[in-house]
């Protein structure tokens, strides 16, 4: 079911757009309750337009908002939102998408609103996202969910602490599953492939095992493919050699964490 009353999406750049996409894809929000102010048209603005959004209207039309979602660059925020705020209703909750701001920051910027936290990936824009989801105020916390899990595999985070490890895990991950990818066809080029056909079936393999993962543990769908002494065993062993690819998940994760508390 719909959300009810206007939302606002506050940016639409490459998350924003990909927000608004999954909105528009899945319904989570009526077209004629998404508000969106954007500096720039997009595609994705322009295509919520077309389907009865308003897009910057007069800050009069924030008065009834639902929920507002910021959806900035964090170095952004400060500067964006304090005109919006003498326009907003008691009812309206606040919503962050941004990396590493954290709630108390927010509320000291933003003033009273219950506030939640979402951490999406892009994916939302297919209705095939993820999104982790935290928030003090049960209502901000159910206003979270409602807009983010048609168009994405939700998880409740138990606490804020814990948002900057789920943005380093679910919010970058994505990027580095291509980088993965990348490596994996340049091992195929070193092995003899021209670039062309290493690029091709690496990607094709990412998609065909994303496809194939389904809710088995991991080490059964590795033992499916890993015959006890064949070559992706071999492969395989290479691979985590001396725990190397544990340790540079754990490092990457870690990363990114500290970046994520850094431009908090
Ligand atoms: N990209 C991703 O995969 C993810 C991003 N995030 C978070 O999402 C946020 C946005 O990131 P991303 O979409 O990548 O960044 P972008 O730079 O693509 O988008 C930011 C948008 O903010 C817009 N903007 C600037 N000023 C205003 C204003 N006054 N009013 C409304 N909009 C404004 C810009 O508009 P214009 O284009 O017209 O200049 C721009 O499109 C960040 O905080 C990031 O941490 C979180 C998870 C994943
Ligand atoms: O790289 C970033 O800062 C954001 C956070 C998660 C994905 N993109």
């Amino acid at each position: 079911m719909a959300v009810s009353g206007p939302v606002v999406l506050v940016g639409c750049g490459r998350l924003g757009s990909a927000i608004l996409e999954g909105w528009l894809l899945t319904g989570a929000v009526a077209p004629a309750d998404l508000i969106v102010l954007t500096p720039s048209e997009k595609p994705a603005s322009e295509a919520a337009r077309a389907r009865g959004a308003r897009i910057n209207p007069e800050p009069e039309a924030l008065r009834d908002a639902r929920a507002v979602v910021i959806a900035v660059k964090p170095a952004m925020w400060r500067t964006v939102m304090p005109p919006l705020l003498p326009f907003l209703g008691d009812q309206a909750v606040i919503l962050s998408v941004m990396a590493g701001v954290t709630a108390p920051t927010l509320a000291e910027g933003l003033g009273g609103w219950p506030i939640g936290r979402v951490m999406p990936t892009t994916g939302v824009s297919r209705g095939r996202g993820v999104a982790s989801v935290w928030a003090a105020d049960p209502a901000a916390r159910a206003l979270g969910r409602a807009l983010f899990e048609p168009m994405a595999e939700t998880v409740d985070l138990p606490d804020e602490g814990l948002m900057d490890a789920a943005t380093a895990v679910a919010g970058s991950g994505a990027a580095y599953v291509y980088a993965f990818t990348e490596a994996l066809a340049r091992g195929g080029q070193a092995a003899g492939l021209d670039k062309q056909t290493a690029d091709v079936l690496a990607r094709a393999t990412l998609r065909s095992a994303a496809d194939s993962m389904g809710d088995d543990a991991l080490e059964t769908l590795i033992a499916r493919i890993a015959s006890p002494g064949g070559s992706t065993r071999a492969g395989l062993d290479a691979l985590d050699q001396d725990g190397r690819l544990t340790t540079a998940l754990r490092e990457t994760v870690a990363a990114a964490v500290r970046r994520n508390r850094e431009m908090g």
